[in-house]
């Protein structure tokens, strides 16, 4: 059996086979909650839009997806707001969604319960 997708190690991201068909991602991203497949500029994200019950919850996350990042030298766009954390993640060298994507996506939801 694959491992699940948070404890999986991201790949080279030379490799455009990383990339998923957006038919195959469409599918992936049913198995996760509220990541969506979204275009900007013509270019595949993955989106999820996370409520918290204030700005500095919002902000405490948004500093641990930070780490997250930094970590592994994969980076996404994060809007905080008071409540409210927009996070997009997608491959800026590839210019659309690798499966490292989808790991890191599933790394962010497992932050959101992390002391
Ligand atoms: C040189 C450095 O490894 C690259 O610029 C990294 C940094 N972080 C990155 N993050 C993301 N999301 N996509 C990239 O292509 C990317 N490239």
């Amino acid at each position: 059996m694959q491992q699940p997708l948070a404890e999986q190690t991201l790949a080279s991201q030379a490799d455009k086979s990383g990339m998923p068909a957006e038919s195959d991602l469409a599918i992936l991203l049913k198995e996760m909650p509220g990541w969506s497949l979204r275009l900007i500029d013509g270019v595949a994200h993955l989106e999820k839009v996370y409520a918290f019950a204030d700005f500095a919850a919002a902000l405490a996350f948004t500093n641990r997806i930070g780490q997250l990042a930094e970590d592994v030298d994969h980076h996404p766009a994060i809007l905080t707001e008071y409540g409210k954390v927009t996070l997009s993640w997608w491959s800026h060298g590839l210019g659309g969604v690798h499966h490292n994507d989808l790991i890191m996506a599933a790394r962010s939801d497992q932050l959101l319960n992390a002391d």
